[in-house]
């Protein structure tokens, strides 16, 4: 009788190979956070580090929300060391009915999803949902100090690394006091040493969390060796009219289509939760939006975003039909948005997010809620005051007519698309057949030997080929003139066909993907590297809109009887000599360039959409994370060399000798 599942692949061939229950581990406690941190903050990058401020601040925020504080303090300290206090209850610290001998403050910070904001009894509409923000903090902090004042008693607990350092102490009286205080420093061995926090975004985040509830006053501190021209070691902040506070700094001088902004409140029936909005349409904007449920950021929008376009965009249509203009029923959402400045802000029972992150909101109901609450106050703002109503309406009206003109430019285009073309592209390009930009790639690729094997292996339906030659122009330290009169900049341009900067035009844009491919070393790192420094500066909107990809070409072939794979770097290869060649005798070649593979190999390898893997180059999307990234570029890339000779210095720890070498 044949053995139903078949002969096993090979013998294991040492101890550690065993695959049985010695195998599989069960982690306890807050270990899964240390181990695998990305799954509850989204990474370890400076993002990720600037979750834990949001998770401590969220809670505090969540007691205020809930009526029970008006004060939140939040301290950036020396050390990398935040410190948020509240004057609300305080974290409960009597024992814990189900964990005898612990109280309830060591069970939630010890302890995933431990928390007061699962039945809604403690708070009604919180930031807070899953139980695990403030243990995922503990786990990931040096030390974390818990100082609650509660029933005119002080009492403190230290932790570091997610464990206790000594039972829960009380320390003193607090005749006069009440609340928490949550002091922690982040783990270097997590976050990577050097990963701080950024002054400049905690002090923005502080001051937004006082715009999202007028019922807070919000004190910031900050070491006075952390602060700079637009942080001070110390402000107050509480806004009586909440967003419309926010909206008018925001504005400042800039003129609007109508002058008084839309700004409104409602709440949702049933007790359901509330809405609150400023909204503006500058003459001249980028546009701006920002969402918040529950006091929490949610850049990607959601379904409280729904809501909104939904009650403005209808609003609009409506008013229009008012005053007889018949253009206004084709008005679409994005006619409206485009070029509005907005702030929304919701509170609901029981939210849904895309994730522990919260980024987006999924909760059904708030769209309907939502437009709900403002389809009616769109009415009257518009119809109150019929010369404001037609002004925007004209404004909107006009932005939708440019929208059709250029698509029906556009119709045109496509038709026309191979003789124009041929007129405007840059000699080097070898363009691919297809006329609409749907489904094509173009492969930027470093010289012109790497660029004759990329059109040996490309399909020529839908991949185009642009050699550059050599290193281009460093644009972050080069004066707009020489940036003008850069060659390879000027072709770069030329090829895709979509301006630059305030001039960008993403339905311009001659292909869907824009591949950099360059060689797997040091140099071809650096030509990527400026390739994204031109598209960071030159057309950021590309990128922000997913366009931009880095080929992923492989270096080392290695081979073993008749099984041949690829090795991205020396970790990979070490890998796959381990597990797929199992200590077997490999052949190792390494490709010193794209130009040395055959046709053959950069297809399969690098070009191929149904083998290859390629990484996309992303953007924060939301407006109060892009300084950062240009803050990085600067300091890597810009015109003082000090700087990066700084961050060399202050990175020189974390580079082997073989880096070094190489
Ligand atoms: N500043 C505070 N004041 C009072 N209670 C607090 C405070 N911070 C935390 N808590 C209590 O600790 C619980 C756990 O907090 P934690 O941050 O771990 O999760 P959460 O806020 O419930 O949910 P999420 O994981 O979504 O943030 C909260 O539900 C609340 O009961």
């Amino acid at each position: 009788m044949t053995d139903l599942f078949g002969a096993p692949p090979s013998s294991p061939t040492s101890a550690s190979d065993a695959y049985d229950a010695s195998a599989i581990e069960v982690l306890e406690g807050l270990e899964p956070v240390r181990r695998r941190p990305g799954m509850y903050i989204g990474g370890t990058d400076e993002r990720a580090l600037h979750h834990l401020a949001a998770e401590v601040i969220d809670n505090a925020m969540d007691e205020a929300v809930a009526g029970h504080a008006n004060r939140i303090e939040i301290t950036l300290g020396a050390g990398n060391r935040l410190t948020v206090v509240d004057n609300g209850r305080g974290i409960p610290v009597d024992p814990h009915p189900k964990y005898p001998g612990k109280s309830a403050l060591e069970v939630i910070l010890c302890t995933l999803h431990s928390g007061g904001k699962f039945e809604g009894k403690a708070y009604s509409t919180s930031g807070g949902l899953h139980g695990v923000g403030v243990s995922v903090v503990n786990a990931l902090s040096t030390e974390t100090v818990i100082e609650v004042a509660r029933d005119k008693k002080l009492y403190r607990q230290r932790f570091s690394r997610g464990l206790p350092l000594g039972p829960l102490e009380e320390v003193g009286a607090a005749p006069n006091r009440r609340g928490t205080s949550v002091s922690f420093a982040p783990d270097a061995e997590i976050f990577g040493a050097g990963n701080d926090f950024i002054p400049e975004r905690l002090f923005r985040l502080a001051r937004s969390k006082a715009y999202l509830f007028a019922g807070v006053e919000i004190r910031w501190r900050c070491d006075p060796s952390l602060t700079s021209d637009q942080v001070p070691e110390a402000a107050t902040f509480q806004f009586e009219n909440g967003l419309g506070d926010a909206l008018a700094e925001q504005l400042g001088e800039r003129p609007c289509f109508t002058n008084v902004p839309f700004a409104g409140a409602q709440d949702f029936p049933d007790g359901q939760g509330r809405a609150e909005w400023a909204v503006a349409w500058p003459t001249w904007s980028e546009g701006f939006t920002s969402y918040y449920c529950n006091t929490i950021p949610t850049p990607d929008g959601g379904t409280h975003e729904a809501g909104l376009r939904a009650a403005l965009t209808k609003g609009i249509r409506a008013f229009g039909e008012l005053v007889g203009n018949k253009r206004a029923k084709d008005i679409t959402a994005d006619d409206v948005m485009n070029g509005c400045e907005c702030y929304l802000s919701v509170f609901i029972r029981n939210p849904h997010f895309q994730s522990q992150t919260k980024d987006r909101l999924t909760s059904l109901e708030a769209a309907r809620f939502v437009e709900g609450a403002m389809r009616d106050h769109v009415d009257h703002y518009l119809a109150d005051n019929m010369d404001r109503g037609r002004a925007l309406l004209g404004a909107i009206v006009e932005r939708m007519e440019e929208r059709l003109k250029r698509r029906a430019e556009r119709e045109v285009k496509r038709k026309t698309a191979t003789s124009a073309r041929k007129l405007r592209l840059p000699g080097k390009l070898t363009d691919c057949a297809s006329d609409a930009p749907e489904g094509t790639e173009l492969f930027i690729v470093e010289g012109d030997s790497a660029g004759g094997s990329a059109k040996q292996a490309r399909n020529r339906k839908t991949q185009a080929i642009l050699p550059i030659r050599g290193k281009i122009l460093n644009v972050a330290s080069a004066t707009a003139d020489k940036i003008r009169a850069n060659q390879e900049v000027a072709d770069l341009q030329l090829a895709l066909g979509c301006g630059i900067r305030d001039k960008f035009e993403e339905t311009s844009l001659r292909y869907e993907k824009v591949i950099i491919m360059t060689d797997a070393d040091v140099d071809g790192a650096h030509i990527a590297t400026l390739l994204m420094t031109f598209f960071f500066q030159e057309m950021p909107e590309l990128v922000r809109r997913g366009h931009l990809f880095l080929a992923q070409p492989p270096l080392y072939r290695l081979t073993a009887g008749a099984k041949t794979l690829y090795a991205r770097d020396d970790a990979h290869r070490a890998e796959l000599e381990a597990k797929e060649f199992k200590g077997k005798k490999v052949e190792v070649s390494r490709f010193k360039g794209l130009g040395e593979m055959n046709p053959n190999q950069l297809k399969e390898t690098t070009m191929d959409p149904t083998s290859r893997s390629l990484l996309r180059v992303t953007l924060p999307s939301q407006y109060e994370d892009r300084q950062p990234v240009k803050d990085l570029v600067e300091r890597l890339m810009g015109k003082n060399p000090e700087h990066r000779f700084a961050f060399i210095q202050s990175r020189a720890a974390a580079v082997s000798e073989d880096e070094l070498d190489a």
